[in-house]
């Protein structure tokens, strides 16, 4: 199915757009549309760029350098330089966190404006099939409708089902981002993406750190090896993981956090300054009302859309509200899905794009395509080239030996299928491997390639020199 934009008929009057969030794919979709001639509405009920620039990517990165900065100073001496003790100013750290934001805010805003969108501030809902109540940030109301709706509302940490919670004043994701007093013992519930990036930042930065996980181990997407290994890294700088275990109720007692939790049989009281809920988020469906416009919601509250990311007639929904990989490029590359079927006619199955992501601890976990446990389910005959960081001649000169590299090698046409870099900018070298899965490259091209010395990426030639480990395709038959 393809659209026209009845705007390139001067007769015809514009197609009409409402996009309701602007996320990291409503923004610059509100902004293609309008430049496109279509007359774009645009309804945000906070800020333009959404979660990634105000409370997600933006400044947890931003804040990640200055922890940096602290491990640095302090751990320099094993290069032969010696800093003094490290002093940490979370006013000065903060204001700078809070700086980058409003001017990636600032620039966002003024993006969309500029590209002749009209925005709203406000809270939008579902009346009728593609007709919004908007409740405006300055008061009043205003009942829209339109040829098409977009939906990027995006998503919010979940609660967990935690007696107390509420009441000893735990923070989310958003909260401690503002936080102004170093946590003298930061608890963190959960252990995933949000909590590992955190747990490390703050022990970086001279936090007592606990994170109370329920499964058995960490990150139980990631090959356990790798999992290990960064766990290993964030132990080694005092970050203590309590895994397999369930928080029961929490409480205040004398200004300090009781968390009360079973590990196994045993039950514990953990005594915390300061408590991170980080279990996870929870589709912003709430009071959208989509079943009004004829959309669907699955079972985590998620709105329901075909390949094409169509949730009903003219409907779509973009980004981390249709569930799935919750990533910044995931969402963008919504953007530019919608925006090509609709106004290029090129229609995309967005089950068939690859899903790469990094993790930004230190040392990076970078991540594209099939690790180890996938390949084992692959039912294919694989090689799997794995190369220490130990071995890598950039990892040794700079102190950085933490970690892997890994790729997964399709023994039949001798092309990557997948590649894991748990390292320094581990991100970076996962991405290099990326390009040379999309263009087609085989592991003898990369062994061969002539890479600069000496880089991350040289040691990409050495990863597939090594014996790779070699799958039958029947692993998890036998
Ligand atoms: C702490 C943290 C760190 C992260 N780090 C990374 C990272 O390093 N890399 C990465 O790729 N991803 C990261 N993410 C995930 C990433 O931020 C999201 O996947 C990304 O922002 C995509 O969001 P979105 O476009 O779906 O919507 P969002 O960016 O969440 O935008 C949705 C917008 O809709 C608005 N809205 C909601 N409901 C309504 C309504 N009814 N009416 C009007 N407006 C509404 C909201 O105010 C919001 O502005 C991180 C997330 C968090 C929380
Ligand atoms: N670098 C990045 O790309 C980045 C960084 C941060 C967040 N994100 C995105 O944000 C999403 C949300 O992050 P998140 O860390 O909140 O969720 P998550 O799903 O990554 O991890 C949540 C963890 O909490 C655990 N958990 C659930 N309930 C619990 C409970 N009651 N007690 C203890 N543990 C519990 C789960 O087992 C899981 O390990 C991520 O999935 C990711 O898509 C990405």
């Amino acid at each position: 199915m393809t659209h026209s934009n009845k705007s390139s008929d001067p007769s015809s009057p514009a197609t009409t757009a409402l996009v309701i969030g602007a996320g990291q794919a409503g923004g610059p979709l509100a902004g293609a549309l309008a430049k496109a001639g279509w007359q774009v509405t645009l309804i945000e009920r906070e800020h333009v760029g959404g979660t990634c620039i105000n409370e997600g990517c933006t400044p947890t990165k931003a804040m990640i350098a200055s922890a940096r900065a602290a491990h640095v100073a302090r751990t320099s001496g094993a290069l032969g330089v010696s800093a003094g003790p490290v002093q940490v100013d979370l006013n000065g750290i903060v204001d700078r966190v809070q700086g980058i934001v409003k001017d990636f805010r600032e620039g966002s805003r003024s993006g969309v404006l500029k590209a002749g969108v009209e925005l709203l501030d406000g809270q939008a809902r579902f009346t009728g099939v593609r007709q919004v109540e908007v409740t405006l940030n300055g008061g009043g109301t205003r009942q829209l409708s339109a040829d098409y709706v977009f939906i990027n509302a995006g998503a919010s940490p979940r609660w967990p089902e935690l007696p107390g919670v509420r009441d000893v004043g735990a923070m989310t994701s958003r909260d401690i981002l503002l936080l102004r007093e170093l946590p003298a013992h930061l608890l963190i519930l959960g252990g995933g993406y949000i909590s590992l990036e955190f747990a490390q930042l703050y022990a970086r930065l001279g936090s007592r750190v606990t994170v109370v996980e329920t499964g058995e181990r960490l990150l139980p997407r990631e090959d356990e090896d790798v999992a290990a290994a960064l766990q290993t890294v964030l132990e080694d700088e005092g970050v203590t993981f309590l895994l397999g275990a369930e928080a029961i109720q929490t409480h205040k007692k004398d200004g300090e956090i009781k968390l009360d939790i079973r590990q196994g049989n045993e039950p514990q009281t953990l005594t915390g300054s300061h408590l991170l809920v980080a279990v996870g988020r929870t589709p912003n469906t709430g009071g959208l009302n989509v079943e009004a416009t004829g959309a669907k919601l699955g079972k985590h509250g998620e709105i329901v859309v075909d390949q094409h990311l169509r949730a009903a007639e003219n409907v779509y929904a973009l980004g981390d509200i249709k569930g799935g990989p919750a990533f910044t490029h995931i969402s963008y590359d919504d953007f530019r899905i919608v925006r090509d079927a609709l106004l290029h006619g090129k229609e995309r199955d967005f089950h068939e794009r690859p899903v790469p992501y990094t993790l930004f601890t230190d040392p990076q976990l970078g991540r594209v395509g099939l690790d180890r446990q996938g390949a084992r389910k692959l039912g294919r005959p694989t090689r799997i080239y794995t190369l220490p960081m130990s071995s890598v001649a950039r990892a040794i000169e700079t102190g950085e030996t933490a970690g892997l590299m890994r790729c997964v090698v399709d023994d039949a046409t001798d092309l990557l299928l997948g590649a894991t870099v748990l390292g320094s900018e581990g991100g970076e070298v996962m991405s290099a491997l990326q390009l040379a899965m999309i263009g087609g490259l085989s592991s003898a091209d990369l062994r061969n390639a002539t890479l600069s010395h000496p880089t991350l990426c040289e040691s990409i030639n050495n990863l597939f020199m090594g014996k790779p480990e070699t799958l039958s395709g029947k692993e998890e038959n036998g």
